[in-house]
């Protein structure tokens, strides 16, 4: 079996970033990277942990379908399966998934859309957009609690070795061909929504303000 030295150190890089963040919050959040291709393996989170906390026993290596392949007391993240599809059906590297308020909020308010678009934003060059008129989105889907049909309706948006994907009123997945890109991609999106967010409260305010009401 590969030895995956390199890759377990540079998955608990991130997730010593992302905890700095504090962007694991009541042990949600799972992360994974790929070790191999063919066969498909990777290093997942264990299960119900609390992230922020550094150990031996972070990750565990599974295969294409998410089964352990060493012996362990480890259960891989609940949401393992999700991380399978990224890494079965594109060539991407890394996979992150956190719960934030933003994100969270966000898949609240543009939930019955199914999507959410941002465009004249910097930020949206980390999905390589240059063009001024260049615009992204993120899909939202259902929550389903049954993981199965979860990953079932995540799936179709797996369509390229980089992209996101809001899960509503849970999280966000997001994944790029290295942890470097899977993680700018993570940080953009947090900054995109906590923007917006801003930037519409605000402009409530503003508006009432105009219309005369005190606040
Ligand atoms: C209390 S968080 C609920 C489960 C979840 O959404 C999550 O991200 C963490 O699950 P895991 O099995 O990966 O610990
Ligand atoms: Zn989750």
């Amino acid at each position: 079996m590969k030895s995956y030295q390199a890759e377990w150190e540079e998955l608990a890089d991130i997730k010593r970033e992302l905890a700095d963040r504090d962007w694991f919050m009541g042990t949600s959040g799972n992360l994974a990277i790929r070790v191999g291709s063919s066969p498909v393996s990777f290093l997942v989170t264990a299960s119900g942990k609390d992230k922020r906390k550094h150990t031996k026993e972070d990750f565990l290596l599974v295969n294409a379908q998410g089964e352990a392949l060493e012996e362990t007391q480890l259960r891989p993240s609940a949401e393992t399966l999700l991380h399978s599809h990224i890494f079965n059906g594109s060539s991407a590297g890394c996979s992150l998934h956190v719960h934030t308020v933003a994100n969270n909020v966000i898949s609240e308010l543009y939930g019955d859309e199914g999507v959410i678009t941002f465009r004249n934003q910097e930020l949206i060059k980390a999905w390589d957009k240059w063009d001024e008129h260049d615009s992204i989105s993120i899909p939202i889907i259902h929550n389903h609690a049954h993981i199965p049909t979860l990953a079932d309706s995540f799936l179709p948006y797996i369509k390229e070795d980089k992209g996101a994907v809001l899960i509503r009123n849970h999280g966000i997945t997001v994944w790029g061909r290295t942890g470097f890109e899977a993680k700018k991609l993570l940080e953009a999106c947090e900054f995109l929504f906590q923007y917006h967010l801003t930037l519409l409260s605000l402009t409530t305010t503003k508006s009432i303000s105009k219309g005369g009401v005190k606040l």
